[in-house]
Parts: C-alpha cells; structure tokens; sequence
C-alpha cells in the first residue's frame, strides 16, 4: 500500500501542505536498500514559496515526487489541503513543472496548455480561452501559436508553467526549472516567476541548486543534507515582500546568500 495515501490526516487552515516522519527507502533488499529520505518534517504555509536546496542525492526530488504521488512513501505522512497525496492528484490539487520542459512537440503552445483542460472535459472554446489567459500570465501570449522547436528553452519553460496553471491549482511543484538556462534568462524567470506568485498567492515548493536564486525567490529556505536526506536548517528570507533587479543589490540580500551558502557548507561536511 502507498503509505503517502494510507495515511494522510488533514491539515490544518493555515498550512497547506503538512509533512511529517517522511521516509523513502529505494531498493527491497535490507542489505541493498538505500534510505533516500530519513524523517522530514515539514509544513507549508498557505500562499507560501519554501525552496528546497541541498547536495546532489540528498532527495530534493524524490520529496517532491512523493508530494505529486508519483513516488510513494516508506513511512511517514503527508496531506495537502488535508487530503493524502493519491487523493489530491486524483483532484488536480497541484501544478508540477519539471526540470526538462516535457511539451509535446506536435501542439503548440497553447495546444499544450489546453491539453489538460481538454483531458478534463472543458469545451474547445472555454480551454482556448484559458490556455490563452494562461500564456499571457507567463508573458506569452503573443506565442501561443508557435511549437516548441520554435521556442527558446525559456519560453518552453514559460510554456511549462502555463500548462502546470492550467487548472488553477492552488499549489506549484517546481523541480529546478531554471536549471538549463543561461544566468541573465534566469534571472528574468526569477523575476517574472516571483510577481506571478505575488499576484496569484499561489504555494510554492521548488527545488534549486542556486542559493541567489533561492533568497531572492523564497519566503523560506530549507537546506536539506544527504544520507539519509533530511533538513538540516530552515532559513527565513525576511527580504522586502516585493523583489525586482534591485533586490540583489540589498546587503541583507548577500547576508541571506552567505547564511545559506554556510549552512549548505555545513551540510556537505556533516
Ligand atoms: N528510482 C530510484 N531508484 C533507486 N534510487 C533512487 C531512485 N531515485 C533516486 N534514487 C536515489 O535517492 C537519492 C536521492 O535522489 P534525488 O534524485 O531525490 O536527489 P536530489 O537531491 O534531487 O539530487 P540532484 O540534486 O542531483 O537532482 C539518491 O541517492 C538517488 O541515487
């Protein structure tokens, strides 16, 4: 049985997304068995962007694939919006964004975000309508008709975004979505990613290997460490709620970077 679904209990009003005692151990065999995730505990808040960032293997993307109930958990619970992972994919409860793009290369960008509107049961008009309402929250609207070989790979990724809103769910799963662009494409990713959240007060977990990126995206970092993965420290970002291209500049701004930078430091040598 998916434990993740076994057991989920409900959260409470103000913490979408709940995670407690979470284990992962990949592998049957007690002797070859490997504990990806040893215990974490986490909770969410409504409306929140809580970055997960830590050494490679240390299960960044096994705890959000078990957040998406692609993965299922070993032990432990989780709940989103007080349902168990299994239930609140069933209800489209969250929008996931992969690292790699994943468009289909035969429908256009708005073909694209359609599709899960489509699959759903929306008209043809009314996904269109959407779709298009979508693109052009991610600054994309004038693209809609192009295919993903005639997109660069940030406007693929804006695609992405765009298709994981389709249904206006109320909480986003990014896994490193920026990892594959140049420095000054994310940095206007970042930028665009963060007055989306701030209009739409969506919840945010994302997971990134870039600390600049994770101040200036996060109202929380967590810094996880690896064997067993599990956090280490959880850093509030108390920068202003509203950032642009003068927030890199702010001396708490590369407080905040040197505090994560030590703590990722510290994990690495743990
Ligand atoms: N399907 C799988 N089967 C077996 N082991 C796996 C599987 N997926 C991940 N692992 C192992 O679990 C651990 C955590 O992997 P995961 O990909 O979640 O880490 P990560 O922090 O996202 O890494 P990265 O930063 O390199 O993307 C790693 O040791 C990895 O080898």
């Amino acid at each position: 049985m998916n434990s993740a679904e076994g057991i989920g209990y409900s959260g409470t009003a103000a913490s979408l997304v709940r995670i407690e005692a979470l284990e992962k151990r990949y592998g049957r065999s007690a002797a070859s068995s490997q504990l990806a995730l040893g215990g974490i505990d986490l909770d969410v808040a409504r409306g929140e962007f809580i970055s997960l960032i830590g050494p490679s293997g240390c299960g960044k993307t096994t705890l959000l694939r078990i957040l998406a109930d692609l993965e299922s958990a070993s032990a432990g619970r989780i709940s989103i919006d007080g349902l168990s992972a299994a239930e609140a994919r069933r209800e489209r409860r969250y929008g996931y964004v992969f690292q790699a793009p994943t468009l289909l290369d035969w429908r256009t960008a708005l073909g694209n975000v359609m599709l899960p509107l489509r699959l759903l049961g929306w008209s043809r008009t009314e996904a269109r309508r959407i779709a298009g309402e979508r693109l052009a929250q991610v600054g994309l609207a004038e693209a809609s008709g192009r295919y993903p070989w005639q997109l660069s790979g940030g406007q693929q990724q804006r695609v992405s975004i765009a298709r994981a809103l389709s249904l206006d769910p109320e909480l986003l799963l990014m896994d490193e979505p920026f990892g594959a662009l140049d420095e000054i494409t994310r940095e206007r990713m970042n930028q665009d990613l963060h007055a989306l959240w701030r209009r739409t007060g969506k919840t945010v977990v994302f997971v990134t290997h870039s600390i600049a990126e994770a101040v200036f995206l996060s109202t929380r970092i967590a810094v996880m460490q690896a064997d067993p993965g599990r956090i280490a420290r959880i850093i509030d970002v108390d920068l202003p709620a509203s950032r642009d291209f003068g927030t890199r500049d702010l001396p708490r701004f590369h407080e905040l970077v040197t505090q994560v930078h030590e703590g990722l430091h510290a994990a690495y040598h743990a």
